[in-house]
């Protein structure tokens, strides 16, 4: 782990890292927003402060939610740490889309494991969020004794259009170990194997048997979770979307779960006038922070 840049933001400090993944056989960045209760002289020493993942969509690296999203101030009012990953492996040596699109290749890895080649060898996403990259953080924040943040129990996760699907995704496939504590997403991809950018990323990265496809299609996943206690998932997405019906189409997600567990413990709210960008998103951050506040316990 490197520090690339360190930041004073609202009441505590945004870290920039890169470091070498496994996963990915790539270099990869990443931001860290650590709250001003990290600092804090007084924060009790048996105390770890909890984490929410942000997965942002095509096109993004870390810093585009890091800037354009205002979690931090959530983030300093509750006392939660932010992750901040990148979508996608990156470098020359990483294959890309052959059109040269954006909704494909770098910038666009999907949160999956792919297994086509010439992807296979770095669009290692879903390893690399979900699993390595928590103990990477974990190993190089809470190392001399000092265990002040919470990388791998009390987690939340969320995230916009592309990684809003693969926040869903990864809670879903996480839920049986209560990998993440709480899921929320923003104007999320819900049913990608319906979609033509879902299509897309999956056939290139998974190929043509759709059955492979499931396993990482948040309308087929949530049909064979069973839902506990009172978990539900919250959804904001914007009616001037102009990507809501090609793309997103979160109806498709409240027909899933009808007759499962999950039905009416999938929150779609259809915002009014709200488009897909960073105005939309910073707009309902507070309401999915205090959403998540609550269900890490911090309120
Ligand atoms: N680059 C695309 C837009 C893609 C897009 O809207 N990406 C969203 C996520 S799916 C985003 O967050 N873009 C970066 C930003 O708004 O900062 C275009 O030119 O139409």
């Amino acid at each position: 782990m490197k520090v690339i840049k360190e930041l004073s933001a609202c009441g505590g400090r945004l870290i920039k890292l890169s470091h070498d993944s496994a996963s990915t056989k790539t270099n990869m960045n990443v931001n860290v927003y650590l709250p001003k209760q990290y600092y804090a002289q007084e924060y009790p020493r048996n105390k770890r402060i909890p984490t929410i993942v942000y997965l942002s969509g095509l096109t993004c690296t870390p810093d585009n939610a890091s800037e354009k999203a205002f979690w931090q101030f959530q983030a300093d009012k509750y006392g939660f740490a932010m992750v901040f990953p990148d979508t996608s492996p990156r470098g020359e040596s990483v294959a890309n889309d052959p059109e040269g699109s954006w909704d494909f290749g770098q910038g666009a890895g999907f949160y999956v494991n792919a297994t086509q080649q010439p992807y296979a060898q770095h669009y290692q996403m879903y390893d690399y969020v979900h699993k390595e990259l928590p103990q990477t953080l974990d190993a190089y924040f809470n190392k001399d004794g000092v265990a002040k943040l919470d990388f791998l129990d009390k987690v939340a996760i969320t995230g916009h259009s592309m990684g809003g699907y693969g926040a869903i995704c990864g809670y879903l496939k996480g839920y049986a170990g209560k990998r993440y504590k709480s899921c929320s997403a923003f104007a999320p991809i819900v049913n990608p194997s319906k979609v033509a950018w879902g299509q897309k990323a999956f056939k290139g990265y998974l190929g043509n048997e759709r059955a492979q496809w499931q396993e990482y299609d948040p309308c087929a996943l949530i049909k064979n979770v069973q839902r506990t206690g009172d978990d539900k998932i919250l959804i904001h997405v914007g009616d001037a979307d102009p990507f809501l019906e090609e793309h997103l189409k979160p109806e498709l997600l409240l027909e899933a779960v009808k007759c499962t567990s999950w039905e009416n413990h999938v929150q779609v709210k259809k915002v009014h006038g709200f488009d897909h960008s960073y105005y939309f998103v910073s707009t309902f951050v507070p309401e999915h922070a205090e959403f998540h506040a609550h269900n890490l316990g911090l309120i």
